[in-house]
């Protein structure tokens, strides 16, 4: 786990071996004490070079051992020891040194980086801080602006960043462990105190206070409620202010409180839960590991419209050539200049060259004859996607898969139209596509495991977390999101306001509430849909709109608005009130407020006095209770799944795990328990009622979320 090397010249090399990322876990950290302590007795060995096998230095402490009991060397000791020791200690990082890897670097006397060395200091984004001595040693280094910085958000940064902060002595195009080696023979004799970051005095200045305060604003205001990085904040300042042993009491103190809290193991949860959302598995029994994705080079995109632009940009961004289809010149030329704009300001940003030679627009079908891939983004409307899919099967050669952007739409009545059923695939992108992480891939019953590995992989590729989810009305996310949504309507109704709902939900830490995000979206979206699909018609009276349609209570509050021309921020108006149309600062409107209590007064309504907990409970139980139906009906493979889409498509806050994770923390019996009492009070709301699979995960003991997969009957996946 720690191969000790003696090397010809005076100096010995530890290599972490421990792939694929050569996590510091227990074996590893006992091989790295065990060889520094062989390489102290040798009289020969002057100087030690740490280094990484696979040439990647460290991806930091072995995260799977924080969920047992942690044995072996401790990490903190083991760091100090080395920064400690009479012989000369060099860091030779390659690949990545992050959280554990990057402290432990920093406890060698000096530190070496390749070019492409990425480092930072990331536990923030795992619910704590860099607990070996990271959060004293850091600033010491860089001074306390960069050191929070870096602590407070975990932003991993480039060799060549590392060395303007002064984190790496010298960075090399080449081998650094060669570089390292020749940087160690140089010093070989020189004091070692000055190098000892711990020996040094804290760089105390006068406006630590200030820095610290503004540094606490600004994580209070992006992180919402997350614990984690106020403490660094804390740790840090202990260090501007405190001895370096006081400093890493400091450290430790609030190390332990964050260690085991529930926000660490739900940031720790969803860290494996998005990795885990790779390893996709079909019905059939394909598999991520069974099944071959051929390659992709050449992408159509049909529509230039949002969406169809934000997919295109990511195409290119990634090395793709792109061929973009619009019907008409004039949506053509709108697309063009939007997705050239987009694309050319991004390379400003990142300071690469343009990719726009990657990008071909047109007006004919004719001209995707050569694509591998196809993604439709025309508008939602299952005849129109139909027809752009049966002209598509007279241009396309015979393998070139099909894919949907759709945010519901049924891919296998789509995929019926084609020549090709088994090479269709939804593909759901999330607006704006270029920007926001999750990718829904949807199979149909008739999608071939292949064409399933192909779109997995083009999303991958285009830095997307993919998640493989079945055919059904919404998938995973819009299938929930309608329940959250009802709910939130439903307590409008009963007495709440938007910015009630809203406030509870942020407190409990969206980034935006529910009816802030539908004014950012455009209320006549769903509006749009509502029609279509038939929920709202000729025969609803607009003026007194019925309460009741398809069997079960229905809202129509949003239609009114929309009737009123209120569609959110596009018009300045919408459940909030805007400055102009356009403007994103919301601003309750008392307008809605009058609207609302006539509306109530209308249909005999009582408001209530809706507390923030019943709107966490109503909105939060709902989307779980929907989850657990989802798994029963093998629409997800696992609650993993489920969590991994709300928590990069829905923003559901990550130190909350998502909502599986939530019902899990919360305790299912309670879950149920309070789903029984909603339901019993809104026996029009079918939705409230339980489901089985809820129902008999707390018959059976309520187990531990990461064993619910042995309790699903439908389920296909085994990670
Ligand atoms: C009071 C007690 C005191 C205890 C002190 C504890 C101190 C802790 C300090 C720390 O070091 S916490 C850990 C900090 N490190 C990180 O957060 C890094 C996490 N990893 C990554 O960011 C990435 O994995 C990577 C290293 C940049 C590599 O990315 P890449 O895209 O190439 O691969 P992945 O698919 O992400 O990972 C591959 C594989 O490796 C697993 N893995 C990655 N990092 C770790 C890790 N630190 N521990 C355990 N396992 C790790 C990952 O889960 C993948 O596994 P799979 O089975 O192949 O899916």
């Amino acid at each position: 786990m720690a191969r000790y090397t003696r090397l010809t010249e005076p100096i010995a090399l530890i290599t972490l071996n421990n792939p694929p990322v050569n996590a510091l876990s227990s074996a590893v950290r006992s091989g790295i004490v065990d060889s520094v302590s062989q390489a102290l007795k040798d009289d020969q060995v002057k100087a030690v070079v740490f280094c990484g096998e696979n040439r990647m230095f460290s991806g930091g402490a072995d995260i799977k051992e924080f969920s047992g009991s942690m044995s072996g060397p401790p990490l903190v000791r083991m760091i100090h020891s080395i920064e400690a020791s009479e012989k000369l200690m060099v860091a030779a990082i390659e690949g990545v040194a992050l959280g554990g890897g990057l402290e432990l670097a920093l406890g060698c006397h000096y530190r070496v980086a390749n070019t492409k060395a990425r480092l930072g200091l990331p536990e923030v984004t795992l619910g704590f801080l860099p607990g070996a001595g990271g959060t004293q040693r850091l600033p010491r280094l860089t001074g306390i602006t960069a050191a929070l910085e870096l602590i407070t958000t975990g932003r991993q940064i480039s060799a060549q960043e590392a060395l303007q902060l002064g984190i790496v002595d010298q960075v090399t195009e080449g081998n650094a462990v060669q570089a390292a080696m020749e940087l160690a023979l140089s010093v070989i004799g020189q004091p070692l105190n000055p190098r000892r970051l711990s020996l040094r005095p804290p760089v105390w200045s006068a406006d630590v206070d200030s820095v610290c305060e503004v540094a606490l604003a600004r994580v209070k205001q992006h992180s919402r409620g997350a614990m984690a990085p106020v403490a660094c904040v804390q740790a840090v300042r202990a260090a501007a202010m405190l001895p370096y042993s006081k400093g890493m009491e400091k450290e430790r103190q609030l190390m332990d409180t964050l260690f085991r809290s529930s926000q660490a193991r739900a940031l720790q949860y969803a860290f494996f839960a998005q990795r885990n959302a790779g390893k996709w598995s079909l019905p059939n029994g394909a598999r991520w590991n069974n099944t071959k994705a051929r390659d992709v080079q050449r992408v159509g995109v049909i529509g230039l419209g949002t969406m169809g632009r934000g997919i295109a940009v990511s195409l290119v961004k990634a090395g793709l050539s792109v061929v973009a289809l619009e019907s008409d010149a004039k949506q053509l030329e709108s697309g063009k200049k939007a997705v050239t704009a987009m694309l050319q300001r991004d390379a400003q940003r990142r300071g690469v060259g343009s990719p726009l030679h990657l990008l071909t627009f047109a007006l004919s079908f004719h001209q995707l004859k050569d694509v591998d891939l196809v993604i439709e983004a025309v508008f939602e409307d299952m005849n129109l996607k139909k027809r752009v899919f049966s002209d598509l099967c007279k241009v396309l050669r015979a393998g070139t898969l099909i894919c949907t952007n759709t945010s519901g739409l049924n891919v296998d009545e789509l995929a019926k139209v084609t020549d090709r059923q088994h090479l269709v695939v939804g593909m759901h992108f999330f607006a704006p596509a270029h920007v926001m992480k999750l990718l829904e891939v949807v199979y149909g019953s008739r999608s071939s495991p292949e064409a399933v590995a192909v779109a997995m992989a083009l999303g991958k590729r285009i830095q997307k977390v993919c998640v493989a989810v079945g055919n059904c009305p919404g998938f995973v996310g819009n299938r929930m999101l309608k329940l959250y949504m009802d709910q939130s309507l439903y307590l409008l109704e009963e007495g709440a306001t938007p910015e009630q709902v809203d406030q509870a939900l942020e407190e409990f830490g969206f980034a935006m509430g529910i009816f802030k995000v539908a004014d950012l979206s455009g209320l006549d979206v769903g509006w749009r849909v509502r029609k279509a699909s038939g929920l709202i018609g000729p025969d609803i009276d607009p003026v007194n709109p019925s309460r009741w349609r398809l069997g079960q209570r229905y809202c129509p509050l949003p239609d009114m608005l929309c009737q009123q021309g209120r569609f959110g921020q596009k018009t300045g108006r919408g459940w909030y009130l805007y400055n102009s149309p356009g403007s994103k600062e919301a601003k309750p409107d008392p307008e809605i407020l009058n609207f609302l209590e006539d509306y109530r007064l209308k249909y005999g309504i009582t408001p209530q006095r809706i507390s923030s907990q019943e709107v966490i409970e109503r909105c939060a139980f709902s989307l779980a209770n929907e989850g657990f139906r989802i798994l029963e009906d093998g629409i997800a493979a696992g609650p993993e799944d489920i969590d991994v889409i709300y928590l990069f498509g829905y923003g559901w806050p990550r130190h909350r795990g998502g909502p599986m994770f939530y019902a899990s923390q919360v305790g299912l019996s309670v879950v149920l328990e309070k789903m029984e009492h909603y339901h019993r009070i809104h026996p029009d709301v079918p939705s409230l009622e339980p489901s089985r699979l809820l129902r008999r995960l707390v018959a059976e003991g309520s187990p531990p979320i990461q064993q619910w997969r042995n309790h699903i009957k439908n389920l296909h996946s085994q990670l």
